[in-house]
C-alpha cells in the first residue's frame, strides 16, 4: 500500500474512495485513465471492483499472481479479480455463508473473462482431493461446451455470450469446490436464422463445419464450407480470421469427453445442430393457389434423417397450418412469407431448447450425489445496459433486467446501508439516491406494467399489432414519468422519437425502443403442426425437448416477455440470500485495440454502470464493518485482555481490544451490535498485526530468524526456543478440552508473535520497548526479552575500545566513591574524564611546595592548589603511580606560575638562601626561599 501511494500521482488511486474530489466524474475518468495507461486496468470502489478491458494479454493470470492473492487480505494488494474471488471465497469458509460475485458490463467489456479468471483462480487455489479432481475438471471443462453454443460473433465482440449465466459454484465445508450448477437466461434464438453484417451464428456451427471429421459431416449431409449454408452467411463473414473454429473444435470435442457426453449423445446433438442448417436451406416456391410449396426435397429427407420424422409430414407442416375448430381440425396451406416464418420458428425453437438441454445435461454431470457441503459462490455474467441506435424486444429485456439488477444493488448497497446504519444508531447523513423501483414496476407490475400489455395484446382476439401495442401503452402508462412516446412528447422531444418507438427513463439513462417485432418474439410462436413433428421425433434430445405432454396441455405457454419475468424474479431470489460481490467491466474502446481509452466511451460507461453513485455512497459510509462477536472472534489475539478468552459483552471487548491497538476516534464507529470502520487503511493495520493470512511468511521468518539466532547464540536459542515449545506445549495440553483446535491457532499465534517480534527488536540496551506479547506467550516473552538485553549487553560491550574500557573504569572509581555521598555525582556521569587534566608541579630546589593543577574547560581557567608537604617525594611518587601517569609530574627550576581561581594567578619563584623565608615584592610577586608561602594577596 505505501509503495503505491508514492507512486499515486504517476498511477492513481487504486480506490476511488480515496480520491479527493470523489464526486467529479473528470476526477473518475482521470484516475481510470492514469491506471489504465500503466496498464492497471483493476481498480476499486471499496470492494466493488472495475475493471478496463486491455484487449491485450498483461502477465497478470499467472500461478504466482494466484498464490499471491490466496488468503492474503482484500485491502493488502493492488486490486485484482483474485482479490474479489479470494476475498467471496474466505469469507464463505469463515462465516459459513453463500456469495455471489455479479460481473456486468456491456458487450466487449470482459465480463466472460472475469468469470473464467475467477473459475480458474478456484480451481487452482481451492484445496482438492483427488477423488474430487473430476468435479473441477468438469467445472472447467463446461465452459469451452457453453461457449460454443451459446456465444457467437458480433460487431461488439469476437466472442460474445448470447445468453445471460448464472453458475453456482458448491463446495463442501473443508473448502473443496464439489459440483456446480448452471441456469441460463434468454438465449438470443434469433440469431440462428439472422444475423447481422459482419456478425455470425453460433459459433458450433462453424466449428463443426471447419473441424468434423470428413465420416461426421458425411454423416450429417453437410459440406464443409460455411458460405453454402443461409444461416451462416448472412452476415457475410462465416470465415472469420479472428476465430480459430478448427483448433476450437478440439476443445469443445475434448471438453465433451470431460463432461460425460456420450457418443450417442454427441450423434443426436450434431443430427439437431446439422438439421438447422438444412432447415435454412430450404427454399419455398409459391404455387398457383398463391400457397408455398418445396420445390426441391433433398434438405427436408436430410432433416427427416437426422431428427427421426417421417419427411412428408415434416414437409406438410412446414407449408401448412392446423386449425383447430370446435371438434374438427382444419388443414390451412401457408403463404410463402408464412412458411418462411415456420421453417426459422422451428429452427430457433429446435435450437433454443436443445441449448437448454445441454444446459441441463453439463449439470446433470456438474451434480455431486455424495455433495454434504454446505456453501456455495455464484458466478453472474450477465449483459449489461444496451443502448443502440435501434432497440428491439432483446434490448427491452436486457435493460430490464438491469434495472433489476439495479434493484437488488440498491436493496443490498444503497438501501441497506443507510437502514444498518440507522438500525445501528450511527449518525450518518443519508444521501440521496434514485430508487428505480418505479421503472421496474413499469415493465412488469401485474396487469398495469408492459410486460403484462404486451402480454394482453398478444392473446385478444381481432387484429393485434405492434402499433395496436403502442397504442396500448400510451392509454394505460402514457402518464407515467418514465415513459414517453412521439404522441406524449411535447413538440421538443418528438423530432428524436419515431412513430413505432417509445422511450423509457432508465435509472442509468434514456433508451428508444422501436415496438416493430415486439409481438412476434413475444409470441414466439412455433405452429402446433410443427410442435407435433418435433414431439414425435426419434431423436432422444429432441424427445426430451419437445414432451408430448405439452401438446395435451391446452393452456397457452407462458410469453417470452413472461418467462423472462419469472426467470428474473427466481434469479433475484437466488442471489437475495446472498452476500454479494461487485465487477463492472468497462470497454476501453469500439476497435477493441490495446492501450485506447476513449474518454467519450467510457463517459457513457461509468454512467450506465452507475459507478458514481456507487462511489457517493461508499465515500459517505464505512469501509468495513462487522458483528461484534466476529470482530472479537478474529483479532482477540491481539490483545492479552481478550485472548485467549473473553468472558464479558463483545463489544466491550472489542472496545478494550481497539484501545490497546490504539484506534483514534475518528477512524471507527460503535454500533448497536456492529463495529463499523471508517478507512480501509485502519483494517490493514489491523490485519497486518494479526498477520492471520501470512502463514506461509510465517514460517519462513521464523526460519530465518532461527537460523540468525543458531548463529550466534546455538546454545542459549536451544535453551529459549525449547522453553518456548515446552510453555506452549504445556498451554495447549492445558486448553485443549477448551477448544479443540486450540492447537493449531496456538501455533499461529505463536508463529505470528515471533514474526512481529523480529520488527520490534530493541535497537540497543537503552531501547526499553518490547512487543506485547499475547497472554500465552508471556512467560516466554519474558525469557526472549532477558536474552535478547543480554545479547545487546555484550554485544555492546564488545564493541568497547580500550581507551574507552580504561574511562569507564574511572567512572567505576567515581562511582563507589562518590555514588550517593556527594551531590553532582549523577552529571559527572555523563562528561567523560579527559586524560590530560591534573597535573604536579614542584621545584627542583629543596623546598616541600607542591601545585596540583586541575585544568578547567577554558584552557586558561586553572584551579591550582598549592600545598606544602614534609614528605614531598613519597607523595608525588604514589600520586603519579595512582594515576599510571609518569608525566604526571613536572619539576620546574626558577619561577612557577599558578592560578587558584580565574584572575587570580601568580609567580612562585624558587630560590637559594641560608634560612626559609617568603616575601613578596611590589608587584605580588612571591618568593620562596627554603621554605614555602601562599597567599592569595600574600
Ligand atoms: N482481462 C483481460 N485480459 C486480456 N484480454 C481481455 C480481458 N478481458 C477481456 N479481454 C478481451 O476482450 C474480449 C471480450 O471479452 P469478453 O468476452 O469477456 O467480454 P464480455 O463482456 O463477456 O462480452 P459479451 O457480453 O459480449 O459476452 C475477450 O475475448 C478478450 O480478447
Amino acid at each position: 500500500v505505501e509503495g503505491t501511494l508514492t507512486a499515486r500521482d504517476k498511477v492513481g488511486v487504486q480506490d476511488f474512495v480515496l480520491l479527493d474530489a470523489y464526486t467529479s466524474e473528470s476526477a473518475f475518468l482521470d484516475n481510470l485513465r492514469k491506471r489504465f495507461s500503466e496498464n492497471l486496468i483493476y481498480t476499486y470502489i471499496g470492494t466493488l471492483l472495475v475493471s478496463v478491458n486491455p484487449y491485450q494479454e498483461l502477465g497478470i493470470y499467472t500461478l504466482s499472481q494466484m498464490e499471491l492473492y490466496q488468503g492474503v487480505n482484500f485491502f493488502e494488494l493492488p486490486p485484482h479479480v483474485y482479490a474479489i474471488a479470494d476475498n467471496a471465497y474466505r469469507m464463505m469458509c469463515s462465516e459459513l455463508n453463500n456469495h455471489f460475485i455479479l460481473i456486468s458490463g456491456e458487450s466487449g467489456a470482459g465480463k466472460t473473462e472475469a468469470s473464467k479468471k475467477i473459475l480458474q483462480y478456484f480451481a487452482v487455489t481451492c484445496p482438492m482431493t483427488e477423488s474430487l479432481q473430476i468435479a473441477r475438471d468438469r467445472l472447467l471443462f463446461s465452459n469451452p461446451v457453453l461457449e460454443a453454443f451459446g456465444n457467437a460473433k458480433t460487431l461488439r465482440n469476437d466472442n460474445s455470450s448470447r445468453f445471460g449465466k448464472y453458475m453456482d459454484i458448491q463446495f463442501d465445508f473443508k473448502g473443496i469446490p464439489v459440483g456446480g450448477h448452471i441456469i441460463s437466461y434468454l438465449i438470443e434464438k434469433s440469431r440462428v436464422v439472422y444475423q447481422n453484417q459482419g456478425e455470425r451464428n453460433f459459433h458450433i456451427f462453424y466449428q463443426l463445419l471447419e473441424g468434423g471429421e470428413e465420416e461426421l459431416l458425411a454423416y450429417l449431409g453437410l459440406e464443409r464450407d460455411p458460405q453454402l449454408y443461409k444461416y451462416l452467411s448472412q452476415g457475410r463473414c462465416a470465415k472469420e480470421s479472428s476465430v480459430n473454429d478448427k483448433n476450437d473444435w478440439k476443445t469443445v470435442s475434448n471438453a465433451f469427453s470431460v463432461i460425460d457426453f456420450t457418443k450417442d449423445d454427441l450423434e443426436n446433438l450434431f443430427g439437431i445442430i446439422a438439421s438447422v442448417l438444412h432447415l435454412g436451406n430450404i427454399g419455398f416456391e409459391e404455387n398457383q393457389q398463391g400457397c408455398a410449396s418445396v420445390p426441391d426435397t433433398h434438405e427436408i429427407k436430410w432433416i427427416a434423417k437426422l431428427l427421426g420424422v417421417d419427411p412428408w409430414v415434416l414437409l406438410e407442416a412446414l407449408t401448412h397450418r392446423k386449425i383447430e375448430a370446435k371438434t374438427e381440425e382444419v388443414i390451412c396451406p401457408l403463404t410463402l412469407e408464412l412458411s418462411a416464418y415456420a421453417r426459422d420458428a422451428m429452427a430457433k425453437a429446435v435450437y433454443g431448447r436443445t441449448f437448454t438441454w445441454l444446459v441441463n445435461k453439463i449439470n446433470s454431470s456438474l451434480v455431486n450425489k455424495d455433495f454434504t457441503g454446505k456453501t456455495v459462490i455464484g458466478l453472474l455474467d450477465i449483459y449489461g445496459f444496451e443502448v443502440f441506435d435501434k432497440n428491439g424486444f432483446e434490448q427491452f429485456c436486457i435493460n430490464y433486467c438491469n434495472e433489476k439488477l439495479q434493484q437488488l444493488l440498491i436493496e443490498r448497497t444503497l438501501k441497506a446501508e443507510q437502514a444498518e446504519y440507522e438500525m445501528e444508531g450511527i449518525e450518518w447523513e443519508p444521501i440521496q439516491y434514485f430508487n428505480n423501483k418505479i421503472i421496474c414496476d413499469l415493465v412488469e407490475e401485474r396487469h398495469k406494467g408492459i410486460i403484462s400489455i404486451l402480454d394482453e395484446e398478444c392473446v385478444r382476439p381481432g387484429p393485434a399489432t405492434d402499433l395496436s401495442f403502442l397504442e396500448r401503452l400510451e392509454e394505460k402508462v402514457g402518464k407515467h414519468a418514465h415513459f414517453e412516446t412521439r404522441k406524449l412528447a411535447g413538440p421538443r422531444g418528438r423530432k428524436k422519437i419515431g412513430w413505432m418507438e417509445f422511450r423509457l427513463f432508465h435509472y442509468a439513462g434514456e433508451v428508444t425502443y422501436c415496438a416493430r417485432g415486439f409481438l412476434e418474439k413475444n409470441n414466439d410462436l412455433l405452429y402446433r403442426h410443427l410442435k407435433e413433428v418435433l414431439c414425435r421425433s426419434k431423436n432422444r434430445i429432441l424427445k426430451e425437448c419437445f414432451l408430448v405432454a405439452e401438446l395435451e396441455n391446452r393452456r397457452r405457454a407462458p410469453t417470452v416477455g413472461t418467462q423472462f419475468k419469472n426467470s428474473l424474479s427466481s434469479l433475484l431470489e437466488i442471489l437475495i440470500s446472498k452476500e454479494p460481490s461487485y465487477i463492472r467491466c468497462i470497454k476501453p474502446n469500439e476497435s477493441k485495440e490495446p492501450s485506447k481509452f476513449d474518454d467519450f466511451l467510457i463517459r457513457h460507461q461509468v454512467k450506465y454502470l452507475g459507478l458514481m453513485e456507487h462511489l457517493r455512497v461508499r465515500r459517505a459510509g464505512f469501509a468495513y464493518r462487522r458483528k461484534y462477536e466476529h470482530f472479537l472472534q478474529r483479532y482477540k489475539s491481539l490483545c492479552p485482555d481478550t485472548w485467549p478468552h473473553w468472558h464479558g459483552p463483545p463489544e466491550e471487548g472489542v472496545e478494550r481490544l481497539i484501545k490497546y491497538i490504539g484506534y483514534k476516534p475518528e477512524e471507527y464507529k460503535l454500533g448497536r451490535t456492529k463495529i463499523f470502520i471508517r478507512f480501509p487503511r485502519t483494517l490493514f493495520a489491523t490485519e497486518d498485526a494479526f498477520e492471520f493470512s501470512k502463514h506461509q511468511l510465517a514460517i519462513t521468518l521464523e526460519a530465518h530468524w532461527r537460523g540468525a539466532l543458531a548463529r550466534k547464540e546455538a546454545k542459549r536459542r536451544k535453551w529459549a526456543v525449547q522453553t518456548v515449545r515446552k510453555f506452549i506445549k504445556g498451554f495447549i495440553n492445558r486448553n485443549k478440552p477448551l477448544c479443540p483446535d486450540n492447537e493449531e491457532f496456538i501455533v499461529f499465534v505463536r508463529k505470528n508473535y515471533i514474526l512481529n517480534l523480529r520488527h520490534h527488536v530493541p535497537k540497543n540496551v537503552l531501547d526499553k520497548s518490547w512487543l506485547r506479547p499475547p497472554g500465552i506467550l508471556e512467560t516466554a516473552s519474558d525469557l526472549l526479552r532477558k536474552m535478547c538485553t543480554r545479547n545487546l549487553v555484550r554485544k555492546y560491550c564488545r564493541g568497547i575500545t580500550a581507551e574507552r574500557r580504561a574511562l569507564m573504569q574511572e567512572k567505576v572509581v567515581t562511582s563507589e566513591i562518590f555514588q550517593g555521598k556527594k551531590e553532582g555525582y549523577a552529571e559527572s556521569l555523563h562528561q567523560p574524564f579527559a586524560n590530560s587534566r591534573v597535573g604536579v608541579s614542584t621545584s627542583s630546589l629543596s623546598d616541600g611546595i607542591l601545585v596540583i593543577h586541575i585544568l578547567q574547560a577554558d584552557i586558561k581557567q586553572k584551579g591550582d592548589v598549592i600545598l606544602q608537604c614534609e614528605h614531598i617525594f613519597e607523595a608525588v611518587t604514589k600520586l603519579a603511580m595512582l594515576v599510571k601517569k609518569e608525566n604526571l609530574v613536572n619539576v620546574v627550576q626558577g619561577s612557577l606560575q599558578f592560578c587558584i581561581s580565574p584572575g587570580k594567578e601568580g609567580t612562585i619563584v624558587f630560590d637559594t638562601g641560608p634560612e626559609e623565608q617568603i616575601y613578596k615584592d611590589k608587584n605580588g610577586q612571591l618568593t620562596v626561599v627554603s621554605g614555602w608561602v601562599w597567599g592569595r594577596e600574600a
